[in-house]
């Protein structure tokens, strides 16, 4: 039976009201503070800063400089430099180094978080503080904005009913629901000593495990998260909910059990991973907010007093790509990997199955890597894609089972151009094929500089509720709701932009978001002004070239939309066609691209609607071909009704098949 951990947000549960009798509470928005009040400058979620009023970003060296001017000592952590707090209540005329060094700088931002008081913001507000200081007066805790005090407010209440009306799972009325419920789970094994020590518990009407969030200040519920289980034919899935809502579910669940003096950890993408894990090695374990999915920035100055952590995510590809990305902003020097294989599954199914937990833990790698690798190092990375090799060809396309057939998935790292005639429907097709991933958990971002993110978003959600909403508008927020819970971010670039600035926000966007995909539609925007004198075509490769290392180095994938050339009009667009004639430069492009897309409307075409996508290049294997692509104007959808009847139709008589083999004994065994 596969388990499918679904990524947060996918299927939205209405439960909250229901339980609370009110209202459920829509969490904290991430909407921009008012300029000018300190610490409150929060990028909204799906938007990263503008260039009109870029963040001006500072050096680690510009930050130690500073503070040794300033006189404030400070501590060189892993990820963070440690300083007294500005915010612990101490008056301004005190020697700063008497309070507690609780403020912890984040060596790549400049952002600051105080954990003793919650304090945050940027590191232009710290200066601003300590300027503060020095003209006596005291820096007080920013706060936050009335509105997320009371979506925050509203949740804790919230959670605070649910978690009443939840019982201990070990408490549970006769022993057969607890047996039944802990079966439902897959955690027998897991013992109520340790269900009790972890606080967790079951809500009966909802059918789901109930994980508190105990605030690390004063050991109050400030949210939790709720886990069922939802079987679809042999797939299990569980879909998670949380208060607050994802955005402001800052929870690393454990971390409240882990005495002062543990200097060890063990990283987990996973609640019951982490029960697992303190059950069967006794180790201090903690299980991140949103899985393996992001390591959200904040929550790294708690983890900056363990000088050992073990990252183990899960048994998948994906697991194992997140905890190498995770490993470096946590400081490779502190990290060891568990690497996924038959043999070392997640830490609950490692419990589950009786293997030796603490032999997988010792055998973790170390996540710091030197530039030049033996084959002995590089072996078992071999043979890792060797035995997932299903894994290893990326994440599967749901609208789009040609494209699947033929590139095989969505693969981190690389780089794939995407081209077609003016008008043809690039953006639109884009948005879908990003979407799909995102819908599945790909955190993505959207540089969208020829339309603006407000016609963008509208074509997505459009494509995400497959229908028109003008014309049912009592939907929209239904559909606004659960389209705002994607892992989806857009830049707030439009026109010309420097290629820098660009690349920059896709560095921040991918620390503090972990972005796995970008989308940039479409390169003729980053051609400014300054290359206008240089040969246009140099322009291009510098361009690609340079996406080419953010995807190599970042482990994301970019799909950069490029205008062709003008074309012959009986002419089908050829590859070479993106860069012009010149030879030269295009054999340097497409050494560069991973993937080469184009949408015809030619030859294909046999209505309106009709386009087929050109897969004319594919590093991964080889496979090239094309396939017609049938238009939606309702839902602004390529992916066609027929396919997803030839899809269910094969799907089926897979089944049918697999059924025969197995009643005909024909040897064949299904996996589970
Ligand atoms: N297959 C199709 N049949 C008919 N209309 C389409 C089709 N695909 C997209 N459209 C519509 O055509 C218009 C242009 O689409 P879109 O902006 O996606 O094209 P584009 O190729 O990105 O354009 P540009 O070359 O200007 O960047 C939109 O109104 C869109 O809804």
């Amino acid at each position: 039976m596969a388990l499918v951990p679904l990524r947060p947000g996918r299927a939205a549960c209405r439960l909250l009201p229901l339980l609370c009798g009110g209202a459920r509470s829509k969490g904290a928005s991430l909407s921009p503070g008012a300029p000018g009040r300190l610490g409150q400058r929060r990028y909204k979620k799906d938007v990263l800063p503008s260039p009109d009023r870029p963040a001006p970003s500072v050096s680690i060296t510009e930050i130690r400089q500073y503070l040794r001017a300033q006189d404030i000592p400070f501590h060189d952590g892993y990820s963070c430099l440690h300083t007294p707090s500005l915010f612990t209540g101490d008056r301004g005329d005190q020697p700063l180094s008497a309070a507690p060094f609780t403020l912890f700088i984040d060596k790549t931002t400049g952002s600051f978080l105080c954990t003793a008081t919650l304090a945050e913001g940027t590191w232009q507000d710290f200066q601003a503080n300590v300027e503060m200081r020095h003209r006596g007066i005291t820096p007080i805790p920013p706060a936050s904005s009335e509105e997320m005090e009371e979506e925050m407010q509203q949740a804790r209440e919230d959670a605070r009913c649910i978690w009443e009306r939840a019982l201990p799972l070990w408490e549970l009325l006769d022993e057969k629901e607890t047996k039944e419920t802990k079966a439902l789970f897959g955690i027998s094994q897991v013992s109520n000593a340790t269900l009790k020590r972890f606080g967790v518990r079951y809500l009966r009407t909802a059918r789901s495990l109930v994980f508190p969030w105990f605030s690390p200040q004063d050991a109050t519920l400030k949210g939790l998260k709720l886990v069922r289980v939802e079987k679809k034919g042999g797939t299990i899935t569980y879909v998670e909910e949380t208060l607050p809502r994802f955005d402001s579910y800052r929870n690393l669940f454990g971390l409240s059990l882990i005495g002062r003096r543990d200097t060890e950890l063990v990283l987990t993408a996973w609640e019951l991973d982490a029960l697992a894990l303190h059950q069967a090695a006794g180790v201090a374990s903690v299980a991140l907010p949103r899985g393996a999915s992001c390591l959200p920035p904040t929550l790294l100055p708690y983890l900056e007093r363990f000088k050992r952590i073990t990252l183990w995510l899960g048994e998948d590809l994906r697991s194992w790509e997140a905890a190498k990305l995770f490993a470096r902003k946590l400081s490779l020097k502190r990290c060891s990997l568990v690497r996924p294989g038959n043999l070392q599954p997640r830490p609950l199914e490692a419990l589950n199955q009786g293997l030796n937990v603490t032999k997988i833990l010792r055998s973790a790698l170390l996540a710091s890597h030197k530039s030049i690798v033996s084959f002995r190092q590089l072996r078992e990375e071999v043979f890792g894609e060797l035995v997932n090799t299903e894994q290893v060809s990326g994440v599967k396309w749901a609208r789009f089972p040609e494209l699947n057939k033929l590139l095989k998935g969505h693969r981190r790292g690389e780089l794939t151009i995407f081209t077609g005639p003016t008008g043809s429907g690039k953006t639109t097709f884009i948005s879908e094929y990003a979407l799909d991933l995102c819908m599945q958990g790909v955190c993505t971002l959207w540089g969208s500089f020829e339309i603006n993110n407000v016609r963008l978003a509208k074509i997505m959600l459009t494509q995400f509720a497959g229908r028109r909403l003008e014309d049912q508008l009592e939907l929209y927020d239904e559909w606004a709701d659960r389209f705002e819970e994607l892992p989806l971010y857009f830049m707030t670039f439009h026109g010309q932009q420097n290629i820098k600035t660009v690349i920059d926000t896709m560095q921040h966007a991918v620390y503090m978001y972990d972005i796995t995909h970008v989308v940039v539609d479409n390169l003729q925007f980053m051609m400014g002004h300054e290359h206008i004198s240089v040969d246009r075509l140099a322009a291009q490769d510098y361009i690609v070239g340079a996406f080419r290392k953010f995807a190599t180095d970042n482990m994301c994938h970019i799909t950069l939309i490029i205008h062709p050339r003008k074309e012959d009009d009986e002419k089908e667009l050829q590859t070479a066609s993106i860069f012009g004639s010149a030879k030269v430069s295009w054999a340097r492009a497409s050494q560069e691209a991973d993937n080469v897309l184009i949408l015809q409307d030619r030859k294909l075409v046999t209505g309106p609607g009709k386009r087929y996508l050109q897969v004319s290049k594919n590093r991964f294997d080889g496979d090239v071909g094309i396939f017609p692509l049938e238009f939606s104007k309702a839902s602004l959808s390529f992916s066609s009704s027929k396919t997803k009847v030839r899809l269910k139709k094969m799907k089926e008589e897979k089944e049918i098949l697999a059924n025969k083999i197995v009643e005909g004994g024909s040897g064949a065994s299904k996996k589970p």
